[in-house]
């Protein structure tokens, strides 16, 4: 059975196409700079223990027309993996915000979307585009069901205490408003792994998962019992463009003092700041460039990010009174062996001690970077969303079969 699962950023789109029940993609990729100039597509393909890589650069002014050129090259005479799109079974999509609605995968009907709608708001960076996806999808791949995979639902497991805010309670009975939390596919996934590493279950965790989106959660026996995002995926963490926290009396002088209205407030917290407006660059590959040139804001940008998650890994070692293992996964938290070090010098006192030396090593698979003295053990283990979305797919439709 063919399952093709679809990521839609608010500029990017990445995809996978598995051979179910193999867990290895017959082919992969990444349409990015959607709608800017000179748009990328990168299209790997696995056939017989071979790789083909096709790069081709396009203006593809929208997902529309990222996915019609995705088709093109899953069905191409000489190199395509599929004769006609109307081989895939199951389309998955991640859907970064379910809000009140989606606790769980989901099948996609016209209700649904009809309620996804109703969430742009929550996370206008990710759902409009999700929706974009499925309507596109549904278009190219008309024979398949499609199904809605859920960032919110790993954490649904939030004890109240923890994803309650402190307002009055008819905002949250009323509005649902609420710590939802996101990145869900990602922490259940690399958390499940780093369990199968240590052998055993019942170890408390911290993931941390730093992306374009940074998050961070506490997780206990396979638990999530706190996340660092919350009623949209703009709190907690540094990340690429987003602030993270902030102090609300900040929004409070934009508007009143300044004249800004929610459409500006938005755009300056989601897609200005964090790392862009802390150095000009939002991809931690250029501000490391940067901070090897001198430049003392990446310098000062680096250094908080690093301190933010500082922060966090002692309030979820207090919340889950202790601490086994120490997770980092995606793009900045697999790579980026400088960052890893940063977050854990100087934390000897909660039993986290980093060898810099197995750090500084680049491995595709799980590792432990901690030395043998160190009583919580820190573990890379590279995320893998789409693999873990094709794997809830094949669990919804077989439940419904
Ligand atoms: N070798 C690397 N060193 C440091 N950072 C990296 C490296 N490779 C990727 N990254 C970072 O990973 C980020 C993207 O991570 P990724 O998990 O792919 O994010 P998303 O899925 O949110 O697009 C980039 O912004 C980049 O900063
Ligand atoms: C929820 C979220 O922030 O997703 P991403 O990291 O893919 O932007
Ligand atoms: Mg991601």
């Amino acid at each position: 059975m063919y399952i093709f699962v679809i990521n839609s950023g608010s500029s990017s789109l990445k995809y996978q196409l598995f051979n179910w029940p193999s867990p290895s993609p017959v082919c992969t990729g990444l349409v990015d700079r959607i709608g800017l100039e000179n748009a990328q597509i990168t299209h790997k393909t696995f056939i017989g223990g071979r790789e083909q890589v096709i790069t081709e650069t396009d203006d593809i002014a929208d997902h529309d027309a990222a996915l019609q050129a995705v088709n093109r090259l899953l069905t191409d005479s000489q190199n395509g993996v599929l004769t006609d799109t109307g081989e895939v079974q199951l389309v998955g999509h991640r859907i970064v915000h379910g809000g009140e609605y989606f606790v769980d995968t989901t099948v996609i009907t016209p209700e649904v979307k009809e309620k996804l709608k109703l969430t742009f708001q929550l996370a206008p960076l990710h759902n409009p585009s999700a929706y974009r996806g499925i309507e596109v999808a549904e278009n190219v791949f008309g024979n398949a069901t499609h199904i809605g995979v859920f960032d919110t639902a790993f954490f649904q497991t939030l004890p109240e205490k923890a994803f309650r805010y402190a307002i009055p309670k008819s905002y949250y009975n009323q509005q649902n408003i609420r710590v939802y939390g996101f990145h869900g596919t990602s922490h259940k996934y690399v958390s499940e792994l780093a369990y199968q590493y240590l052998g055993h279950t019942d170890a408390k965790l911290i993931t941390v998962h730093l992306g374009n989106g940074c998050s961070m959660s506490a997780i206990n026996n396979g638990k999530a019992i706190d996340t660092s995002m919350g009623f949209g995926p703009l709190d907690g963490l540094i990340m690429g463009t987003r602030s993270g926290s902030i102090d609300p009396t900040v929004i409070f002088y934009l508007v009143n003092q300044l004249g800004y209205d929610e459409a500006q407030v938005s755009n300056l917290l989601n897609k200005k700041s964090g790392m862009l407006g802390l150095t000009g660059f939002s991809d931690m590959r250029d501000i490391t460039k940067a901070i090897e040139a001198g430049n003392e804001d990446a310098k000062l940008a680096y250094e908080m990010y690093a301190y933010r998650i500082k922060k966090y890994i002692g309030a979820y070692t207090a919340a889950l009174n202790g601490l086994d293992a120490l997770v980092f996964t995606a793009g900045v938290g697999e790579n980026d062996a400088l960052i890893r070090q940063m977050v854990c010098l100087d934390m000897d006192y909660c039993g986290i001690m980093l060898n810099t030396e197995t750090n500084a090593v680049r491995e595709k698979d799980t590792r432990d970077v901690s030395l043998p003295q160190s009583k919580v053990r820190i573990l890379v283990v590279p995320t893998n969303e789409e693999l873990e979305i094709a794997r809830q797919c094949a669990g919804c439709y077989n439940k419904q079969a």
